[in-house]
Parts: C-alpha cells; structure tokens; sequence
C-alpha cells in the first residue's frame, strides 16, 4: 500500500476520478458554470471544464441570457464557475464585453450567495495586451468576492508571458487564466490540472454548514459508497477503495455534514480532501 507522498498523491488520483466518474448518477449537478463571450473561446473553455466535472457540473450557461434571473439561476447550484474574456476599452471596469458587465453593478448587488464556493476562470491575449491580460477576470473575482463568496481556484502565475494583470492577487491570479490567441495548446492540460485543484480546494462538497465529527456510527454496517450521490456497481472495487482510503485516514479531518449526511475529510495540511457517505467512523 501506499507508502510516501506521492504513491498516496496517486491513490487520492484515482479515488477522486472514481468519485468524478461516478458523481451525481442520480442526483443534480452541485456545480453551475457561467460564462460570457463575444467570440467563443471562452464557451469552448466552460465546455472544457464542464466535460472534465461530467456529471457534478451544470452544462455551460451563458450570462446573457439570464437578465433578470441571474439569482435564480445561481441559487441552483452549491458551487459556481464562471468565466470571461477581456476586452480594452480604455476603462478600469466592465471590460468583459459580455453580459457580465449589465449586471455587475445592478443585478448582482442584492444577490445573497454569501458563502457560496466560486472559482473565476478568463480569456485574455498575454503578449498583444501584456501589460493588461485577462485584467476582466479580476473584476469578475471582485464581484463574487464582495458579496461574500468562498473564493477557490487561484493560480501560479509561473509559465505565463504577461507582464501586468488586474487578475492577480498577492503573487498569485485569482483564478485560472488561459490565453486561447497565444498558448491554445496549453489549455486542455491547464484546465484538467484546475478542475483537479478545485476538487482539492472542496468544490464538490455541498454549501451546508459543516458540523464537527460525529460520534462513530456502529461498526457492524459499512457502507460501500464514497458519496450519498457516488454508487459502486463493481463492491469488490469498492471494498478495496475503501479500505486503502481507511489505511489513509491518519492525517485527515473529518467534517461531517448532516443536512447532505457526508464527511468531507481534508488534510490537515489542507491541500486534498475526498467525500464519504454518512458520519465518520464507519470502519
Ligand atoms: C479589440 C480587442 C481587445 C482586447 N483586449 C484585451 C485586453 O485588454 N486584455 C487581454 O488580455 N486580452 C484582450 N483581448 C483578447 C481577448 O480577450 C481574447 O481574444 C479572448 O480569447 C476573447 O474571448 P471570447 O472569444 O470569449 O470573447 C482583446 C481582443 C480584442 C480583439
């Protein structure tokens, strides 16, 4: 069995890709993906990360065409992702050139999504607007944030040829940014590898409020399933899963929440986490 970090790193791999391909079979998508765009690129990132989710996210949705519903539509979902492009016009503000810009100030103010978990994703050209790239997506991130949203998903600006951003936060960019114009061929692998750091950062776990660990359950029923919402079809699989998983356990907090009846366990060093059906303790 797993013995360093990186056997363990892989392990956790595979149990939450057995969790994402499993996920939400017969429950609706915790995840809403939004997006603006003029021309497509960035939709075709929502389809990118909407297809990596599978079935926890939403299909993509796009902004403007929820004029008037934005809340409604964003009440849906535990979790948001939303996305969007940068366009210079010369201002500090509303310069995504999409729907975003008609609600920011208007729409969104008397929303009440505090709490709600949100990763911004934008769409600039890093070496034509250098000193400017995917400045948009900032104002995107400010938005949420201001309404009190659980901000996630920040990236490493290492490997990226802008030399400013309105995007960045402290050393990093507040979500994750891609330039479709410049690196096109860096985008599918920078969208798995932040589809996987959200699932790290907890956004499959459900927006209920966490309570501490429940007492042990009885040990004489054990449950083979890793989420109320994740099935296995295959127990030998499963038996096997969960018990690596119980090997793993020292380590992780567990953090029981009744209203959805799953322990979200996170390490203690915070940087994974994975999602088991009912209280902690079963084993
Ligand atoms: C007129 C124009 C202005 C732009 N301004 C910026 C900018 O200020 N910063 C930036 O990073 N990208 C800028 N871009 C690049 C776009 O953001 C980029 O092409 C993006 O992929 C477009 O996304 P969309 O297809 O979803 O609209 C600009 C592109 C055009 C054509």
């Amino acid at each position: 069995f797993a013995t360093n970090a990186l056997e363990r790193a892989e392990l956790r791999k595979g149990i939450t890709t057995e969790i994402r391909s499993t996920i939400s079979l017969f429950a609706s998508p915790s995840i809403g993906i939004f997006f603006g765009t003029s021309t497509g690129s960035t939709e075709e990132v929502a389809r990118l990360i909407s297809a990596e989710f599978g079935d926890a996210s939403s299909e993509p949705i796009e902004i403007d065409g929820l004029k008037g519903s934005v809340g409604a539509a964003f009440a849906e979902y535990d979790s948001l992702v939303v996305g969007t492009p940068t366009w210079n016009t010369g201002a500090d503000v509303e310069r995504s050139g999409t729907g975003w810009d008609e609600i920011y100030y208007k729409e969104m103010k008397s929303l009440n999504i505090a709490g709600k978990k949100v990763a911004v994703f934008g769409l600039g050209d890093s070496v034509s607007y250098a000193e400017n790239y995917a400045d948009a997506s900032g104002e995107l991130h400010d938005v949420f944030q201001s309404l009190g949203c659980n901000m996630i998903g920040y990236t490493s600006q290492e490997g990226y040829q802008h030399k400013a951003s309105k995007a960045i936060r402290g050393e990093s960019f507040c979500g994750l940014l891609l330039d479709a114009v410049n690196e096109e061929e860096l985008t599918e692998e920078r969208v798995k590898n932040w589809v996987s750091k959200l699932i790290d950062e907890g956004i499959l776990e459900t927006t209920g409020k966490a309570e501490p660990a429940a007492a042990p359950a009885t040990p004489s029923s054990p449950k083979i399933k890793l989420a109320a919402t994740v099935v296995f079809e295959d127990q030998a699989l499963a038996e096997e899963i969960i018990s690596e998983v119980k090997k793993t356990r020292s380590g992780y907090m567990a953090h029981y929440n009744p209203r959805t009846d799953k322990t979200m366990w996170i390490k203690t060093d915070g940087r994974s986490s994975y999602v088991t059906a009912g209280a902690p303790g079963y084993e």
